[in-house]
């Protein structure tokens, strides 16, 4: 999803070759969505979303650390739209946050049709994934650089976004 007025293609252009930075980690992947991956209404079924979001997410967290990078968690996730049969999706991730040797994912999922071009949201969550050494041992991953404004909003918008998601889950959840 376009958090804004960012060029992913100047971030990308720019930025790629930094090390350790948000625009380092930035992934775009696309899935025609075909019968396979469908239920019996024609649309995409949840597992294959979260199945590219995972893929897309440990893309992300491993272009940032050089690192083989495992799946620790994944946040709450609202189908809120549908993506149908013959319909692109596009996903979009970038790492927002690291810990010691963890890595915060944001991942947006937009269904796009290929006749129209029109797009829309479909789902937003966040991964958190964990670098691992030769020996399979969590090992540490660079400090987040943001040295771009674009990535800094990206960084701020993702924090904050979590954490009005994980609220509102709390609330609804009770
Ligand atoms: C560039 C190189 C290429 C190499 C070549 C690649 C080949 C192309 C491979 C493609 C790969 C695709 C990959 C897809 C992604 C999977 O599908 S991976 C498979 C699914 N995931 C798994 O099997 C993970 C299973 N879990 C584990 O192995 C362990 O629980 C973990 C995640 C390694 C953590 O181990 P641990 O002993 O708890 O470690 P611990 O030291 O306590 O904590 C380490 C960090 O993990 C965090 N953590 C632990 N548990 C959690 C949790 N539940 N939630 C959040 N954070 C957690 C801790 O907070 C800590 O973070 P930091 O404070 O250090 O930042």
């Amino acid at each position: 999803m376009d958090d804004g007025d960012h060029s992913w293609g100047d971030l990308v252009a720019d930025e790629a070759d930094g090390e350790g930075t948000l625009a380092a980690s930035y992934t775009e992947m696309t899935e025609l969505l075909l019968p396979n991956d469908t239920n019996n209404l024609g649309r995409a079924l949840g597992g294959a979303v979260l199945h590219w979001m995972d893929i897309c997410g440990a893309i992300a967290a491993m272009r940032f650390s050089r690192r083989q990078c495992v799946t620790a968690s994944m946040d709450h996730v609202d189908f809120i739209a549908p993506i149908d049969l013959g319909e692109v999706a596009v996903l979009e991730a970038y790492v927002f946050n690291t810990g010691r040797t963890s890595v915060d994912v944001k991942v947006d999922v937009r269904a796009e049709n290929p006749r129209t071009g029109e797009e829309r949201r479909t789902t937003t969550s966040f991964l958190t994934f964990v670098a691992l050494d030769e020996e399979g041992s969590p090992t540490p991953v660079p400090n987040l650089d943001c040295p771009t404004p674009e990535e800094a909003a990206l960084r701020e918008g993702a924090t904050e976004e979590r954490r009005a998601q994980l609220a509102d889950v709390s609330e609804r959840l009770g």
